[in-house]
């Protein structure tokens, strides 16, 4: 790794080489007249490749022109996420930390054998005061690191919402789980309240579970899981929502659905899953599963844990009366 705190073991400078600034981005339309005395002092490191020069975060920031060769840069700071990007020759790189004068780190690595024109801040500002073509590259320049900048953030934005979309997913239903309806949940049950609008919760059971895994194994269990999941998901309307509440138990939600309109719904899923078939390792058909729904509707004042308490009460009335039943 090469140590930039010491410029002076760096081979040669720029107005003692030959080096040409023929197709480098920073100096395009600019008079050399104007540019060249002013990097006469700048050094220009040779680099095999595979080196790495670091910047730590107390040293002075420098812009980087490759002069040749390809780099990959890499930042440290916070407002980074540790990406990293390629610089290849005629492109420069460093500016940001120049113009903000920031005392972030970078992270330099050569990809194939590369030279590099270090230019340090007070000389890209005599640079910039001296031709006016330097001025409109950088301008450039920054204004595509802008947009690049912007074109990434929205790209993660998505990536977020897409990984926080999937956390809300059970991952064996396919239904919402339990972190989507505790942020979800509350926030329906005031919107029921603050707008007088009916909602009903209907809880499902499926009856007798355990004998279900012990016989057919818990795999087979699995299944019939998916498809009870599968079933409810077919016989609701796209504004209402499955959630998988616990292990075997599943709830969902029927915004704008009053107390009618909640038992009619869980008759009809009481029969979808009557329906559903569930293959056995073997690919056979196993016997039909049941379950027991308790459906509650939302009562003015009632929190978002009593709607769920009241709905938790009605599915246990319907297990005491023997299952395969449906209880208020
Ligand atoms: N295969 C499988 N089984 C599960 C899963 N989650 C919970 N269970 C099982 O579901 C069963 C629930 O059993 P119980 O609460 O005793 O209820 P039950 O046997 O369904 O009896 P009743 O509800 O009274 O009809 C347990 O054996 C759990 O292991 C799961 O993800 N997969």
């Amino acid at each position: 790794m090469l140590d930039l705190t010491h410029p002076a073991k760096t081979p040669s400078t720029f107005g003692t080489g030959t080096y040409s600034l023929q197709g480098v981005q920073l100096f395009d339309g600019a008079s050399l007249a104007d540019v060249a005395p002013l990097l006469a002092h700048c050094p220009v490191l040779r680099i095999a490749a595979g080196t790495r020069l670091e910047r730590g975060a107390d040293q002075p920031a420098r812009l980087y022109v490759v002069l040749s060769g390809a780099l990959e840069v890499g930042t440290d700071d916070e407002r980074s996420d540790g990406s990293s990007s390629r610089v290849l020759a005629g492109e420069c790189t460093g500016e940001l930390s120049v113009l903000e004068e920031d005392s972030g780190a970078e992270r330099i690595r050569a990809l194939q054998e590369s030279e590099l024109l270090m230019i340090d801040a007070p000389t890209v500002w005599r640079l910039i005061d001296a031709s006016n073509g330097v001025a409109r590259n950088l301008l450039r320049l920054l204004s595509f690191r802008i947009r690049a900048a912007n074109a990434q953030l929205r790209r993660r934005q998505k990536l977020g919402e897409f990984y926080r979309q999937l956390s809300m997913v059970d991952g064996l239903t396919g239904l919402q789980n339990r972190a989507w309806l505790d942020s979800h949940f509350p926030g329906m049950v005031d919107e029921a309240q603050a707008g007088g609008n009916p909602l009903s919760v209907i809880l499902i059971d499926l009856d007798h579970f355990k004998r279900f895994n012990d016989e057919h194994g818990h795999l087979v269990g699995d299944e019939a899981l998916k498809a009870a999941g599968k079933a409810i998901t077919g016989a609701l309307r796209p504004t209402d929502f499955a959630v998988r509440y616990g292990g075997e138990e599943l709830m969902v939600i029927l915004p704008g659905t009053g107390q009618a309109g909640g038992m009619m719904v869980a008759e009809r899923l009481r029969e979808r899953l009557r329906q559903s078939v569930i293959f056995s390792d073997m690919r056979l058909p196993l016997p039909h599963m049941t379950a027991s729904l308790g459906v509650a509707t939302f009562q003015l004042d009632q929190s978002a844990p009593e709607l769920i308490a009241a709905a938790d009460a009605a599915l246990y009335r319907a297990k005491e009366a023997g299952r395969d039943r449906i209880s208020l």
